[in-house]
C-alpha cells in the first residue's frame, strides 16, 4: 500500500528530523506544531494485514470475530490461564478485518439517474413495481443558450409558442399507455376530518403522485351505505409469497386499523346504495405548489384551493328521501378524492416558476413570464390523474364495482377537457370562487369595513388571503387562461362579479 506524501509534508519532516537528531531534541516541542497522523495507523496496519477488500468506506468497522473472543487469532492468550491444548489453538479462525455493511451502493441507494422524486424499482412486495415497464427518461427542454430578451414582443405571441431564443425538445416518442400503482395508503387525520393518503407510482415520470381520499364511512364498522373509494392496485395481491401483514402494512386493510383490528383487504365490497341514489363523488385534480401550500404563498390561490377542496369533499351528504324511506331524509359522510400531480409551477418546477415570479415582478403576468422562460402558459399533462382516478374506480365507466361519474372541482376549463379525453366521465364542473373574492363582495353588499388584510397563511388554515399579487394572478387567470371565474373588479361599475 502507497500513501500518497507531501512536498511540503517531506520537507517539515526533514526539519524534523535535523532537530530530533540533533544536540538539543526538546528543542523540536517548541520549534514544531503538533502533528497527527493522517491515517489511524493501526487501521494501516490492520488494512495491510488483512486484504485488498478494506478501503476508507470501513472506517469504524470492527475486527471480526471480535478481539475478545477466544478463537480469534490475536487475541488474549487466554490458554495460558485455562490450561487449553495446543490442539485448539491450532484450529483458531485467522482474526479478519471485515465490514458488517451493506455494499455502499445499496446503503446510499444510488440509482442510474439519482435525481429528485427517481425513486429505485425494488423486488420486495412492500415495495413492489414489478408490473411496471421502467419509467422512460424524462425529456427536458434544451436550456436557455443566451439570456432570452425581456421584449414586448413576447406578450404577443400565442398562447403556448416559446420565444424564438428557446429551444425546445421537439423529438416525441410513442408513449406506451398509462399504468399507475398503488403503492401504500394510510390514514391521515386532517382539521376537516379523516382521510386516506394513497401513494402511486407510474411508467411515465419518476415523481410519487398522490391521492386524497375522503371516504370516511370506510372507517366504520357498519356496513358500507356508499360504494367504498378503494385502490384496485393496491387491493389486489402482489404475489403468491405476499403475507396478510405485508398487504396491511402497504394499507390494504379494511376498516379502522388499530391494535385489534387488523383485517387484509379483500375485492369483495359488502351491500351498497346503488350509485344512482347518491350523488357522483366530488373531485379536484390539483397541482402541486410548494410556494403557496408549504410556505403560505400569498402570489396564488393554491394553497386556499387544497384546503377547500378537502374542507367541501368532507361536507356531508344529505340524501333526499327515497321510495323505501319516503319521510325523512339521509346523510351520509362526504366522500371523493384529490388527486394530487407533482406538477409544480403548472408544470414549468419550481426554479423556473422562482424566475417566473421575478419577471411577474418586472410587470409580467404569469403567461407572460412562462413564455419568455421557453414554456409553455402550461405543461401539465392529465394522463396520469386519469389512470389514477380509473384505478379508485371514479369517473369511468367502466363495469368495475363501484364506477362512478364525477363532479370535479375547477375553474379551468382545460382540466375538465383533458379529463373526458381521459375517459373519465364528468359530470359537473363546481367552480372555486377565491375566498378573497366571495369576502369582498359579501362586505360590499352588506357595506361593512373591509376586514384585516393578511390574517395567516391559507394552507390548511382556511384563512382568507388578500394581496395585490393574488389579485394579479387571478385577475390573469381569467383573462388570459380563460379559467370560469365571474371577475371581481374593485371598482363597482365595472365589477362583473
Ligand atoms: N408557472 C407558474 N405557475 C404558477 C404560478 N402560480 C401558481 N402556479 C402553479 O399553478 C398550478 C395551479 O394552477 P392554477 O393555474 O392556479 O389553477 P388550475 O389548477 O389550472 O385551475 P383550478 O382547478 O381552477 O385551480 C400549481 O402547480 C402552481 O404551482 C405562476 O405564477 N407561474
Amino acid at each position: 500500500m502507497t500513501i500518497p506524501h507531501h512536498p511540503a509534508d517531506a520537507s517539515q519532516d526533514a526539519a524534523l528530523l535535523q532537530v530530533l537528531t540533533g544536540p538539543n531534541p526538546q528543542a523540536a516541542k517548541s520549534a514544531f506544531a503538533r502533528r497527527d497522523a493522517a491515517l489511524d495507523p493501526l487501521l494501516i496496519a490492520a488494512a495491510a494485514a488483512s486484504g485488498p477488500h478494506v478501503t476508507r468506506n470501513h472506517y469504524h468497522h470492527d475486527f471480526f470475530p471480535g478481539v475478545m473472543l477466544p478463537q480469534a487469532e490475536g487475541a488474549i492468550d487466554w490458554t495460558k490461564f485455562t490450561g487449553e491444548d495446543a490442539g485448539a489453538k491450532a484450529s483458531r479462525k485467522r482474526l479478519a478485518y471485515v465490514s458488517r455493511q451493506a455494499p455502499r451502493r445499496q446503503r446510499l441507494s444510488i440509482t442510474d439517474e439519482g435525481k429528485e422524486n427517481d425513486h429505485p424499482r425494488e423486488k420486495d412486495p412492500l415495495m413492489s413495481s414489478e408490473n411496471l415497464p421502467p419509467a422512460p427518461k424524462k425529456r427536458r427542454p434544451s436550456l436557455i443558450s443566451a439570456p432570452a430578451p425581456v421584449s414586448s414582443d413576447v406578450r404577443a405571441r400565442p398562447k403556448g409558442q416559446s420565444h424564438p431564443g428557446i429551444l425546445l425538445s421537439s423529438a416525441s416518442q410513442p408513449l406506451s399507455p398509462v399504468q399507475v400503482k398503488c403503492m401504500a395508503r394510510t390514514r391521515i387525520p386532517t382539521p376537516h376530518g379523516p382521510a386516506f393518503l394513497h401513494l402511486y407510482h407510474n411508467n411515465r415520470d419518476n415523481k410519487e403522485h398522490l391521492a386524497i381520499v375522503i371516504d370516511p364511512a370506510q372507517l366504520s364498522d357498519s356496513s358500507s351505505i356508499a360504494p367504498p373509494i378503494r385502490s384496485l392496485s393496491l387491493d389486489s395481491v402482489w404475489s403468491e409469497t405476499e403475507t396478510e401483514m405485508e398487504r396491511i402494512i402497504r394499507g390494504a386493510y379494511v376498516g379502522r386499523l388499530s391494535s385489534t383490528s387488523q383485517h387484509a383487504s379483500s375485492q369483495k365490497t359488502g351491500e351498497t346504495l346503488p350509485t344512482d341514489v347518491i350523488p357522483p363523488p366530488l373531485i379536484r385534480i390539483h397541482s402541486e405548489c410548494f410556494t403557496g401550500e408549504t410556505i403560505g404563498s400569498m402570489r396564488c390561490d393554491c394553497g386556499e384551493q387544497l384546503d377547500e377542496a378537502i374542507r367541501q369533499i368532507s361536507l356531508p351528504i344529505v340524501l333526499p328521501p327515497s321510495a323505501s324511506a319516503p319521510s325523512t331524509s339521509t346523510t351520509i359522510p362526504g366522500r371523493g378524492a384529490v388527486i394530487y400531480l407533482r406538477q409544480e409551477g403548472r408544470g414549468i418546477g419550481l426554479l423556473s416558476k422562482i424566475r417566473a415570479y421575478n419577471l411577474q415582478d418586472m410587470g409580467h403576468d404569469t403567461v407572460t413570464a412562462n413564455l419568455m422562460l421557453g414554456h409553455k402558459a402550461d405543461e401539465r399533462g392529465y394522463e396520469i390523474a386519469g389512470a389514477i382516478l380509473r384505478d379508485l374506480g371514479l369517473g369511468s365507466t367502466s363495469p368495475a364495482p363501484g364506477s362512478e361519474r364525477v363532479r370535479v372541482l375547477t375553474n379551468n376549463p382545460d382540466k375538465v377537457e383533458a379529463l373526458e379525453k381521459e375517459g373519465i366521465h364528468v359530470v359537473e364542473r363546481v367552480p372555486m370562487i377565491p375566498m378573497s373574492w366571495q369576502q369582498r363582495k359579501a362586505q360590499a353588499d352588506t357595506k361593512d369595513p373591509a376586514p384585516n388584510a393578511h390574517q395567516g397563511p391559507t394552507s390548511n388554515g382556511g384563512h382568507v388571503v388578500y394581496g395585490d399579487d393574488l389579485d394579479k394572478y387571478l385577475r390573469t387567470k381569467v383573462l388570459r387562461m380563460g379559467h370560469m371565474l365571474p371577475l371581481w373588479m374593485e371598482e363597482p361599475d365595472v365589477r362583473v362579479y
